[in-house]
This record gives C-alpha cells, structure tokens and sequence, in this order.
C-alpha cells in the first residue's frame, strides 16, 4: 500500500483548469483541424459536425452497435459513463473516448472508403518533412565523435525532448524555453536508468512509445543505438493499434519513420538501415495491443501484458500521457516517490516525459518550492520542463 494517501482521480469538470481547457477548446480545435486537413465526404463532415457539438454540450453516447470493440470498452466503463457529460467523468477516460468517437465519425472502423485513414496522417507527414527534422537527423553527423557513453546519454536526451513534439499539444502551447532559475530536466535519473540494462547485454527493453515524427524518430535512434552498441539484445516498441491523442505512434507512422531515416543523407541512413533490419530479423518487434489506447492506468492493464513487462529488463514510458497512465491520472503531491505510485509494476521502469498535465511525482521539495515560485503553477503544464525517472 502507498505511504501517500490515494487523491481522487482527476476530472474535467473546473471550468478555468486545465483539463476543462482540453474539453472544452483543445478537442473542437481537433475536429476543426481534422475537418480541414482531408477531404471527407458529407456524411463523414455531418459526423464530426455532431461530435463537436456532442462533446461540449452534450452527454456520452454508446457505440453503434456492431462496433467491433464495443465490448471492450463496456469492460472499460462504458455504461457506467453513458448519459453523462464529458466533463463529469475521469478526465483519462474522456480524452481517450473522445479520440474513439473521432475514428467513427470519420469511418475509420467502417468497412468504406475511408476505413484504416489516420485523420492526423497529414499533420504527421508534414511534422516528418519539416526542416526541423532535417536539422535534428544531420546533427547525427557529429555524434560518431563522442564517447559511446555521450552518444548514449544525447540520444536518450533526444528521446526526451523529442516528447515535446506533440501535435496535440501544440494546438494550444506555442512553447519557449523554460523560464525562470529551475533546470529544464528537474528530475534526472538518467544514470540509474543505465544501470538497470544488465551488463552483459543481454537484456530485453520494452519501450512504450507516445508521438509519431519528432518523437518516435529520435526513440528509434535510441533503441537502433543500444541495440548496435550491444547495450541490449532485443527491443519490444509498443506502439497505438489505431491513431490516438492526435500524434501517438501507429504502425504506420514507424514505417514512414524509418523510410525518413534510410532517405536523409549522412548518418541518419545508417540508423534507418538498422532500425529496418532490427525489425526483419526481430530485434526489434512491434507490439500494438488494445490496452495501449484504453482508458485507464497501467495498474489495471491485462494479464498477459503484465506478463511481457515483467519479462523485460527494462520498461521506458515515454511522454506525458503514458505517464499519467502509469503513475494514476491524480493530483499527486508531487513530492510522492515515483517507486511509490509505481510499485504495482512488474518490472523495473523508467518514465521519460516532459511536463504537459498536472500529473507529477518523485520531485525534491527544493525543486518544486523553485518551480512554484518563478511559474506558479504553470510548470506543470507548460511542456518546458521534463524529467527522467525510475524504479527498478
Ligand atoms: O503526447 P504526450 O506527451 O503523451 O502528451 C499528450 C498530452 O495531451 C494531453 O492529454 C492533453 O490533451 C496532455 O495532458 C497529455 O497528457
């Protein structure tokens, strides 16, 4: 049992508060954007039309029948959230809902012309061919020159930064540096992260991986890196089996990763060719299962996926909302051990994110008192700051 007495699960129901600003602005902004981004057909703009007035102003409403997951996500709490508002229910629960009714106004389940069509896929691609990202695969160039432990640690860096790249998120946050006397990286537990893989290489890493693009690009050098180095002997990458929260990772957003890669010039190629034949011969094995898009916290995942990661050597979280599903979507007092609140996992755990929700823990009061006094409360939220944590 924690030490911390459990807070209640976080809702979306305070107007002025952050995850009432999701619901409330961020979500019509995505279906305006998506609306905009490809050319549906009438019934699929009367669909979208009507979630967005639904998911303001209206109540939740069951799947059609004949929805092939409706089951699903009866177990995950459908019918007790049916007939209530959107903003009235765990706010976890009514984001990833949300994204669900997304796919079926736009037909993505369907058997139709538009079934299997990521309705973020243009966003992706143009995030993917940005200048930014030539700019991010040419530094590869210089990386050779350092010492294979500065090479480790400026890729699993890149990793973590590249989680502010979150197209969902910069709907509503341009961003900017972080302000004020704390550090960016306010919890770093980088070296013990390290310490975890065992040191005859031999180890297995599952790493759960959250965007597409300016993410997954740089968790796939990490992971081509570590595999090279012989750091690890295989990697599992779970990725979403549907497109999720705007820009999570699905299978197809790797295949067009990898194609980025073994296209740029320079070093980046190399990584893309290794990443391609880790995935042909399994070193790298894709893994896309239904409780990646489910609703609620990791404490409550599957048997079988409990299993796998209690398999692994080690398990990476990547970014902000696998952060929130692992450590409980809640206020914590972020001064809570993040060993605490992931005791429950079956393995040891690292949790890489920058910061994008209320949810925080595993912080030294210095550094929250610092936090709090130059940005109020605003750090939490802001995507500024990040940290690296772990469990072992
Ligand atoms: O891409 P990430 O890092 O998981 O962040 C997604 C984030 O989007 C939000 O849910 C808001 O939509 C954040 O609070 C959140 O967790």
């Amino acid at each position: 049992m924690p030490d911390t007495p459990v807070p209640p699960v976080i809702l979306g129901d305070e107007p002025g508060s952050f995850p009432y600003g999701v619901l409330a602005e961020r979500h019509p902004a995505i279906i305006r954007q998506v609306r905009d981004a490809l050319p549906y057909g009438p019934d699929e703009r009367r669909a979208l039309d009507a979630l967005l007035k639904n998911c303001t102003e209206g109540v939740i409403e069951p799947l059609p029948d004949g929805a092939h997951d409706r089951d699903r996500w009866r177990t995950w709490g459908l019918d007790t959230y049916t007939g209530r508002s959107w903003f009235e229910v765990p706010w976890l629960w009514s984001e990833s809902y949300f994204y669900r009714q997304l796919l079926e106004a736009t037909g993505y389940f369907a058997a139709g012309p538009w079934q299997g069509i990521d309705p973020f896929r243009p966003s992706k691609l143009a995030e993917l061919a940005a200048p930014e990202t030539d700019a991010e695969l040419a530094a590869l160039d210089g990386l050779a020159e350092l010492a294979a432990d500065e090479q480790a640690e400026a890729l699993l860096h890149g990793s973590l930064w590249g989680n502010r790249a979150d197209l969902g998120f910069r709907l509503s946050d341009p961003g900017g540096p972080a302000a004020g006397t704390t550090p960016a990286l306010v919890a770093d537990a980088g070296a013990a992260l390290w310490s975890l893989l065992p040191p005859d290489g031999t180890g297995t890493l599952c790493l759960v991986a959250d965007n597409a693009g300016r993410e997954l690009v740089p968790d796939l050098l990490l992971v081509a890196r570590l595999l090279e180095e012989g750091r690890v002997e295989r990697a599992v990458l779970h990725i979403k089996p549907y497109p999720y929260y705007v820009s999570d990772a699905t299978t197809a957003d790797v295949l067009d990763a990898v194609r980025r890669l073994t296209e740029a010039p320079g070093a980046a190629a190399g990584y893309g060719r290794r990443v391609r034949d880790a995935l042909t011969d399994g070193r790298i094995r894709l893994r896309a299962h239904p409780f990646a898009c489910a609703p609620l916290g990791y404490a409550e995942m599957p048997a079988e996926l409990y299993r796998e990661f209690g398999a692994a050597d080690l398990t990476v979280f990547k970014g902000d909302l696998n952060y929130r599903r692992l450590v409980g979507d809640r206020r914590w007092p972020p001064t809570t051990p993040f060993a605490e609140v992931t005791a429950y996992f079956p393995g040891p755990v690292a949790a890489l994110r920058t910061l994008k929700s209320d949810v925080v823990t595993g912080l030294d009061a210095a550094t929250r008192d610092a936090l709090d006094a130059d940005e109020g409360q605003r750090w939490r939220t802001s995507g500024r700051h990040a940290m690296i944590q772990v469990k072992g």
